[in-house]
């Protein structure tokens, strides 16, 4: 049988594996799992992995280092039970015979089920309502709007930005998406109409809600412009990377009165204590919370390693072509 090692901290293997995962790789496979809550060293983690042929790992643990895989020549497979991997893509790993699969298709799903309930939330002003009825017998229902009836832009058809089409889709918004990367057609599959330019999508959406990766590329790319096109009272959503946004050009517009932003991530992460985003009462900052850990990671794991035992592809797997584009 194939010797798997879970290097992953126990808390951490509590929060990603139900009962029936952890049966189900224990009847795939020999299963070391750490018995302890602490972050491996380096060391410890070649000692661990010894005869593995899976390596199970996580932020929390060390990650597939030149050192590590000399030490254990046997693993084949780093399953990453985590989102971005590319940090793993050190000069370290070239000619290394390693597949890394990450399990961000996993993490998408719990990021747009909260983007999704961040969008209804901001769009039916439900949060400025409730605030004034804390000091106002009956606040004023404002101009609300349903999803039905919004239009809303996605920027990244990213693996976020998918699911979150496929929770938001029933509901029957027009949906715009802006990502360089994928055709118009592609789009239209989506069940979305691609637009070519990012203010375009600005100046239409009552929602938008972000999911591109951290490169060069994105870097500030909602800046100053694009925030000064969104409509008054438009929802911003960003559970991206807080440096895809120009902070300070939002908080100018949320500083007018005039956005309301859900933001999951900052720049730095966490941001200042005395940074806006904090205290204004247009803003919901939350501490990167969206994807977290949950079962569905713990389900890919074991259909990845299902799919690795039949000579298959984990559903993610990362190769150095892709690096540019992935988060
Ligand atoms: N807040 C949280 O807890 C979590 C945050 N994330 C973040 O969410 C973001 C999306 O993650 P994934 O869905 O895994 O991404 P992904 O790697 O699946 O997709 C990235 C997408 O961005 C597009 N893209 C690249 N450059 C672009 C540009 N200049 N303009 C528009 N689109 C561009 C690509 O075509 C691709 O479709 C990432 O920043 C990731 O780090 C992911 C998981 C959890
Ligand atoms: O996987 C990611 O990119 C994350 O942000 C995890 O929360």
């Amino acid at each position: 049988m194939v010797q798997i090692g879970v290097l992953l901290p126990v808390s951490m293997q509590k929060a990603i594996f139900s009962e029936t995962s952890r049966k189900e790789m224990e009847a795939i496979a020999a299963v070391r799992w750490n018995e302890t809550d602490e972050q491996l060293t380096e060391e410890q983690a070649c000692q661990f992995l010894q005869g593995c042929e899976v390596s199970v790992g996580s932020w929390k643990t060390p990650k597939p280092s030149r050192a590590i895989l000399e030490a254990c020549p046997e693993i084949k497979l780093w399953e990453h039970a985590a989102g971005s991997v590319k940090a793993f893509f050190s000069d370290e790993l070239q000619g290394k015979d390693i597949m890394i699969a990450s399990c961000a298709p996993a993490i998408g799903r719990t990021v747009a089920e909260m983007v999704l309930g961040e969008m209804i939330i901001g769009l039916r002003r439900i949060i400025p309502n409730a605030q004034s009825n804390r000091t106002e017998r009956r606040a004023p229902v404002p101009n609300k709007l349903y999803l039905a009836a919004a239009t809303i832009g996605i920027i990244g058809a990213s693996q976020v930005g998918r699911y979150f089409l496929q929770l938001v889709r029933p509901f029957g918004p027009r949906v715009l998406l802006y990502d360089p990367y994928i055709t118009h057609e592609a789009a239209a599959e989506l069940g979305a109409a691609k637009v070519d330019s990012l203010l375009e999508l600005c100046a239409q959406c009552d929602a938008i809600t972000m999911h591109t990766p951290m490169t060069e590329s994105t870097r500030h790319m909602m800046g100053a412009k694009e925030f000064q096109t969104m409509k008054d009272d438009a929802v911003f959503i960003n559970s991206s990377r807080g440096g895809c946004i120009d902070e300070q050009a939002l908080i100018a517009e949320l500083q007018k009165g005039r956005l309301f932003a859900f933001l999951d991530v900052s720049d730095p992460e966490p941001a200042d204590m005395d940074n806006p985003i904090r205290t204004l009462p247009n803003v919901i900052y939350t501490s990167h919370l969206a994807g977290g850990q949950s079962y569905h990671i713990g389900n890919q794991v074991v259909e990845d390693l299902k799919a690795y035992l039949s000579g298959q592809k984990p559903k993610m797997v990362v190769t150095w072509d892709m690096l540019d584009r992935l988060a």
